[in-house]
């Protein structure tokens, strides 16, 4: 691991780390903002998955978490969107390729020997967070956009894992909107039952516990084509699970919209992360 950055903010770090990703086949970078405590605790994680074109610059420097993540003693990694590098396979328009993982494990040529994001985020990242940093087990996940797919569709496959889990006006039905469909298609084939896999809203169903939240834009430009968040809340009313739905007015796709709401969503994972009966 190389350390990239480290800047003092909030009485925390924000840093940048690099590490060699066994699961990826390339080198990454990953941000991780640490509270002042975490220099004698140890503190939960809250993951943010980015969207489409992101790194993981653009959090860190556009949400203004650090403020609430230090009040709220959460520690937040916030990794790269996709694998990177020469020789990983890439496309010419933004939403397929470097800057567009998708959080899933391709299984189709060119894209599966290094776009296995979900495995990524999954298991080897927190392992590698756990090596090299002060965690105390509890994790919780969120994101935006194609990150907000990412973090329902890993939290609702992997319950025992996260405490909760939120979203910014996240794709949730990917495989009945354009972006969804043409990732999906380059990454997974033609098996649809693969495709339902990577679907929160094929995912959700009657044991679903955990707390969820998400905010979206009505003057989001993509809300009617590929976010559709009524297929997911319809969804969850038909299994009787519950989801905190706020539709934000006037608010578009923006880092504007997700700085305003990032305290209210970081006090939500705390409130889950601080409460979970598997904190010790
Ligand atoms: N570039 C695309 C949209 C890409 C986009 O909106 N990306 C969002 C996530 S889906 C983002 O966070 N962009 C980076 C940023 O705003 O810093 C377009 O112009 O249609």
């Amino acid at each position: 691991m190389k350390q990239l950055e480290n800047v003092r903010t909030f009485g925390g770090e924000q840093q940048v780390w690099q590490h060699q990703s066994a699961t990826l086949n390339c080198t990454m970078n990953f941000a991780i903002f640490l509270p002042e405590q975490a220099k004698t605790e140890k503190l939960p994680v809250l993951y943010w998955l980015s969207g489409l074109t992101c790194t993981e610059q653009n959090f860190i420097t556009k949400a203004g978490a650090q403020r609430y993540a230090a009040q709220h003693k959460v520690i937040i990694v916030a990794p790269d969107t996709s694998p990177r590098g020469d020789d990983v396979a890439d496309n010419e328009s933004y939403d397929l390729g470097k800057g567009a993982g998708f959080y899933l494990n391709a299984t189709q040529q060119p894209w599966a020997k290094h776009y296995q994001m979900y495995d990524y985020i999954v298991n080897e990242l927190p392992v590698l967070i756990a090596e090299h940093f002060p965690v105390n087990g509890k994790q919780a996940i969120s994101g935006h956009s194609m990150g907000g797919h990412g973090a329902l569709t890993i939290a609702l496959k992997n319950p025992q894992r996260y405490s909760s889990v939120s979203a910014f006006a996240p794709i949730v039905a990917p495989t009945q909107v354009p972006w969804g469909q043409k990732a999906f298609q380059h990454y997974l084939g033609d098996n649809q039952t693969q495709w339902t896999q990577y679907d929160a809203t094929a995912l959700v169903n009657a044991e679903t516990r955990l707390p969820i939240r998400i905010d979206q834009g009505d003057k989001d430009s993509f809300l009617t084509e590929q976010l559709r968040p009524e297929l997911f809340l319809d969804a969850c009313r038909a299994h009787h699970v519950a989801c905190e739905y706020y539709l934000r007015q006037g608010y578009d796709h923006s880092y504007y919209f997700i700085a305003t709401f990032i305290g209210e969503h970081i006090a939500f994972h705390a409130k889950a992360l601080y409460q979970d009966p598997r904190t010790a």
